[in-house]
């Protein structure tokens, strides 16, 4: 499974252009892996902050370390319920919304756009049903 991940989180990073933002908030950023692949894989003008709850927050911190890039990447414990950091011109939420109803997920959702400019990004990455990928279409 670790493998699976963190061949499908290269997959995104090889496939999508970050290297045009200037700050990325990864919400729910866990430890920090996704967003340590990203800054990898982009030049030293893009910064980012893994937000997450306190406690995970702390991990985050020591993997980010760990890669020595406690330079460009910011670790903020808090509850994206209530707030997330506001420094963001893209926001990514990896793997989040699945795990709530659509009154939660609403709530996660007006949190980042209230702290989004109007050049702000939102990446959603998850897994999409497949079922719902193939309801069929009104010919
Ligand atoms: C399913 S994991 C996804 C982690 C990561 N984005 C990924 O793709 O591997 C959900 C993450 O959301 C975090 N989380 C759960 N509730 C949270 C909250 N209220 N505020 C901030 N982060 C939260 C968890 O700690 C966990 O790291």
């Amino acid at each position: 499974m670790k493998e699976y991940k963190k061949l499908f989180q290269r997959n995104v990073t090889s496939k999508y252009d970050f290297s045009k933002f200037k700050h990325i908030v990864d919400v729910g950023g866990n430890d920090g892996t996704f967003l340590v692949e990203i800054l990898q894989n982009t030049p030293s003008h893009v910064h980012g902050t893994v937000y997450d709850l306190p406690e995970v927050a702390k991990k985050a911190a020591e993997n980010v370390a760990k890669h020595n890039l406690s330079g460009r990447c910011k670790t903020i414990g808090g509850n994206f319920f209530e707030s997330v950091p506001e420094e963001g011109d893209c926001y990514i939420l990896k793997y989040i919304l699945n795990d709530w109803n659509d009154e939660n997920c609403v709530s996660i959702l007006r949190n980042i756009s209230k702290q989004m400019k109007a050049y702000s990004k939102l990446l959603i990455i998850q897994q999409i049903d497949s079922e719902e990928v193939m309801v069929p279409l009104p010919l």
